[in-house]
């Protein structure tokens, strides 16, 4: 049995006012390995972060079932993290004092809070900025700092939520690639969610590119690009295959959740 196993997962969200059910997702299914990247597509409102949601317990499924090691996944977790794309970092906290919040509700003594600010401000980079606040920093690093936080946790599986959305052009790229880095030394298992094709297939092991509402996975995408990867993938010719191949899919689902067709 797959490490993450999310079969014919459905998610219905009730509308209290109207009493109207709303059906967000229907038939989901997915195994994902232990380690693996697998990045997320699919046009707006398709349910992505809803899936997101699901997989870390927040939002409880109303059909189906989402396996981790076998045991249903009913509410969140030490196992999982999530990183969203507003930084959700607590301004009156210094960085280092943000990367302990989450061990901090976890009830960790001081001596683990240390220990693992001192390991993730190094892999993330931002060791000289540990007394700095949130607003001293530019996006890019404040989504390192998103970052650190969640890995100290040492969560089994990480759930990122379009984390570069906000960042210009090449603070994307080269968040891209640091976090490639950090997944390299921690091989997490990441579920990332992106409106990026280049993105989802320069970070992942797996695409899975949603269909439009109620979403659905159209197609699985598997990427055999080779790792650690560099710039020069980008220029192969499996690259620019799987470039159109997502870009096809993307496109009917595209314009039916923009209700062009
Ligand atoms: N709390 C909620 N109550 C009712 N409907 C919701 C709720 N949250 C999301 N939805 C609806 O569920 C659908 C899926 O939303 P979701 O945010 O998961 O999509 P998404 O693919 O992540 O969108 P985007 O790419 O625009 O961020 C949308 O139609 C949204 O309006």
């Amino acid at each position: 049995m797959a490490y993450l196993s999310i079969r014919n997962v459905e998610i219905t969200y009730k509308n209290h006012k109207t009493g109207k059910d709303f059906l967000a997702l229907s038939g989901v299914s997915l195994d994902v390995e232990k380690g693996e990247f697998v990045t997320i597509v699919g046009p707006s409102g398709c349910g992505k972060s809803t899936l997101l949601l699901s997989i870390d317990g927040l939002l409880p499924h109303t059909g189906g079932e989402i396996l981790i090691d076998g045991k249903p996944v009913t509410k969140p977790g030490k196992d999982r993290a999530l990183v969203f794309q507003e930084f959700a970092l607590l301004p009156w906290r210094t960085i280092e004092q943000n990367i302990w919040f989450g061990l901090e509700l976890q009830g960790e003594k001081k001596e683990k809070l240390q220990s693992a600010a001192d390991r993730f401000l190094k892999l993330t980079g931002l060791a000289q900025f540990k007394d700095h606040f949130p607003h001293q920093l530019s996006g890019g690093m404040r989504q390192r700092v998103g970052i650190a936080r969640a890995l100290a946790v040492d969560p089994d599986i990480l759930l990122m939520d379009e984390p570069f959305g906000a960042l210009d052009a090449q603070t994307r790229e080269i968040m891209q690639n640091e976090l490639l880095k950090i997944w390299d030394e921690n091989r997490k298992t990441v579920f990332f969610v992106t409106h990026g094709i280049d993105e989802s297939i320069y970070l992942a092991d797996k695409i899975v590119v949603m269909s439009a509402r109620p979403g659905t996975v159209k197609e699985i995408i598997d990427v055999k690009l080779p790792r650690p990867r560099g710039l020069e993938v980008k220029e192969t010719t499996e690259y620019a295959r799987l470039r159109r191949r997502i870009w096809e899919l993307l496109q009917d689902e595209v314009t039916a959740s923009a209700g062009w067709s």
